[in-house]
């Protein structure tokens, strides 16, 4: 609980542990076995033994945070159904349409961001996280209805290292309360459009309400994936461009190469129109800043699992029912993995790719299913920041928020920008 209240996060009370005893070291937590594990060897022998010795698990309090039947609970085979309904959902089509919708809302955001704005990183990114993921899932564009869902899942997140003590005041029961108010307005958007009242929308909540071609959800397990979602993408995406960009701003040579590439990419004729995916495809440099922005920031720090039978790992025994969590935040920054772990370096890739080496999206069965999604948004908003302003940071501290599950600047990045599409500024 103290390194969660900490400036350093909750992950220094793993860091602690692994420095002390190495790449495999067990740990009581609230009465549980907590074993925490970080080899790529072991990485995946466990990932790629979803459903057999082992599978995901979560602690009980974020079990009931993000419902019994979402995806990143669900046991097994109630998870393979699930995901084989949802999987549809984020086709090759839906992306391309995405990568547009998210263009739009990023230009309509620069709209406001002039010459001598100050904006905080963190909050712009996840206003724009959390409206792209409510127009794709569930139609909502702005208003009441977008302010209380961005409001009510950041309380959600909060609560999830909490203490399960449901008192009044405490803040596990604030996050059920968040979560309930977010369940009763899915039940309320349902049946406005069973009901007629609501017209006909192209999203992810209608397609899973015709379960046309698809097997049916309950509407329990609709609601809690639909929170699953929201909850899945976007604190994640919003932290991980909030550091994609400190990264770049603090390595001068990325910085020009990237601007090189990006600037020639806008002289090839996407400055009037939306990127599109096969835009997204012609910037190779500008992927590896990505990958390496998700792997120095690990926002995911570790996998969760449970033994599902006695097993052995990394020569010692693990109990069935053991907590097994894959510490993928020490495999990003191992250097017998990664050389100079701890600098910035995209063109590391693709020659430093040892399998299971990358696991900022896990791997196996349990992948995250946004991932593209996530890579393509990181783009579009990397693009358009570069190539239309300049940024002085006015808080560079590292310093990480306390009862942060996903790993998050403190300052949320206060910068001062400067356009370079001003007319009066084009030789800054
Ligand atoms: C930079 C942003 C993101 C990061 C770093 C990230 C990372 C992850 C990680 C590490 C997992 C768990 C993998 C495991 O336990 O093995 C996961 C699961 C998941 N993610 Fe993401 N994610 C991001 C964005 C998104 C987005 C935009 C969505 C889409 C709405 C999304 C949807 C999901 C879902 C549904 C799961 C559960 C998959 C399953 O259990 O089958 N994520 N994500």
């Amino acid at each position: 609980m103290s390194a969660i209240n900490s400036s350093k996060g909750v992950y220094q009370f793993v860091q602690h542990r692994r420095l002390r005893y190495g790449k495999c070291f067990k740990t009581k937590l609230f009465g549980e076995t907590h074993v925490f594990i970080s080899s790529t060897e072991s990485a995946k022998a466990i990932l790629n033994n979803e459903g057999g010795r082992f599978s995901k698990k979560y602690i009980k309090s974020i079990a009931e945070l993000v419902g019994r039947d979402s995806l990143l609970c669900a046991a097994h085979k109630h998870h393979k159904l699930i995901r084989g309904t949802l999987f549809t959902l984020f086709s090759a089509d839906s992306l391309s349409s995405f990568v547009k919708l998210f263009d739009a809302l990023v230009l309509q955001a620069t709209t406001g961001w002039t010459s001598g704005s100050l904006l905080v990183i963190q909050d712009e990114t996840l206003k724009l996280a959390c409206k792209a993921m409510c127009k794709m899932l569930m139609s909502i564009e702005s208003g009441y209805e977008l302010d209380t869902m961005q409001n009510e899942t950041t309380r959600l997140c909060e609560a999830m290292l909490a203490l399960p003590v449901r008192l009044p005041w405490t803040r596990f029961y604030k996050g059920l309360q968040a979560r309930k108010r977010i369940m009763d307005m899915l039940d309320k958007v349902i049946s406005e459009r069973r009901s007629g009242i609501a017209s006909r929308r192209v999203d992810f909540l209608q397609q899973l309400l015709d379960h046309d071609g698809v097997p049916r959800l309950t509407d329990r397990e609709i609601k809690d994936n639909i929170l699953t979602m929201i909850i899945a993408g976007q604190d994640t995406i919003a932290n991980a461009m909030t550091w994609m960009i400190k990264f770049v701003d603090e390595n001068q040579q990325v910085f020009n190469t990237l601007m090189k590439e990006q600037l020639q990419i806008e002289k090839n004729g996407t400055r009037n129109a939306y990127l599109t995916l096969e835009t997204l495809n012609e910037m190779p440099y500008a992927s590896k800043v990505v990958k390496e922005a998700l792997r120095m920031a690990s926002v995911v720090q570790w996998l969760p699992r449970v033994a599902l039978e006695d097993c052995v790992i990394e020569g010692y025994k693990m109990k069935k029912g053991w907590n097994i969590n894959i510490d993928a935040r020490s495999i990003h920054h191992d250097p017998t993995v990664y050389s100079d772990p701890n600098v910035f370096n995209p063109s590391r890739f693709p020659a430093e790719s040892k399998a299971y080496s990358f696991l900022a999206f896990g791997m196996g069965g349990r992948t995250c299913l946004g991932k593209n999604m996530a890579k393509a948004m990181m783009l579009v908003f990397l693009h358009r920041f570069i190539t239309n302003y300049k940024w002085k940071a006015i808080d560079s501290d590292s310093s990480i928020q306390k009862w942060a599950i996903f790993t998050k600047l403190k300052s949320g990045y206060p910068v001062c920008l400067i356009s370079t599409k001003d007319a009066k500024n084009k030789t800054v």
